[in-house]
């Protein structure tokens, strides 16, 4: 399972550079613009620059409306910035139809300019409190798309987690309707620790933290810190070990 952070600022980065070690891809968004608010272009070019060059670079392009050609224009600015994940949160789409619209703009725009992108269709668990796309439409959406991932975040930073509204049954089935898709599964929502296990047995691909990461688990008011990263890291490995056991045991 690959581990992805959030900072959201270029000073953030650099302290998830200190950390780089433990984490797998670097995610540029701008939480008081939403829970997948879009940063500005020049902070995700000088977070690209700030990070090891081996460490991707995620970007998210906002909780996005229904407007297929101004999500793809803010798409291509993502990835034009340096961010090789272009994610995108379909919160203005109210029927995988118009989900498909949105990411088909956005698959072309990051492909034609960068064919090695990869770009993420994210839908929230938490879809009933705002009224998008079921969660688990999302793998079809990024299926049907071209996309090459799906991805579930939580709407509403509340308090509220990931398996509060979609318990990890159905996070299993997401994950398994994805991988039969090709696609990845990228799973998030004020993930704690001790959600590890689970995310770990269903087979997540990637996990997104930011919260979890940040001093007091605070992500609005507190700042990411290294340790905190270095220690997930140590739960994340530590889960996979057991995970393996258990299954070489059982074969
Ligand atoms: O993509 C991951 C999100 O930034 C998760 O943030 P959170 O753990 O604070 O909900």
């Amino acid at each position: 399972m690959l581990l992805l952070i959030s900072p959201d600022s270029v000073d953030e980065a650099l302290d998830c550079a200190k950390a780089a070690e433990h984490l797998d891809i670097v995610d540029v968004k701008k939480p008081d613009e939403g829970s997948l608010g879009a940063n500005f272009p020049w902070v995700i070019r000088e977070i690209r620059e700030a990070i090891p060059a081996d460490k991707p670079v995620s970007a998210t392009v906002g909780d996005v409306p229904y407007k297929p050609g101004t999500v793809a224009q803010a798409a291509l600015g993502a990835v034009v910035s340096g961010a090789t994940y272009i994610k995108v949160g379909l919160y203005g789409c109210t029927t995988p139809e118009q989900a498909v619209d949105v990411m088909r703009g956005v698959v072309r725009a990051v492909k034609d300019y960068r064919p090695d992108a990869l770009v993420v269709a994210s839908g929230y668990a938490d879809a009933h409190r705002i009224g998008c796309v079921n969660p688990l439409a999302l793998p079809d959406i990024a299926r049907r798309s071209g996309s090459d991932a799906a991805m579930l975040d939580t709407a509403v930073k509340d308090g509220t987690r990931l398996f509060d509204h979609v318990p990890p049954e159905v996070c299993a089935e997401f994950v398994r309707r994805a991988h039969e898709a090709g696609l990845l599964a990228a799973l998030a929502g004020s993930v704690k620790a001790g959600d590890l296990a689970e995310l770990t047995r269903i087979g997540t691909d990637i996990v997104g933290v930011r919260g979890a990461v940040c001093e007091g688990g605070d992500r609005d008011a507190g700042r990411i810190r290294p340790e905190l990263v270095a220690a997930f890291r140590a739960e994340m490995d530590r889960h996979a070990r057991e995970h393996a056991a258990a299954v070489s045991a059982a074969s």
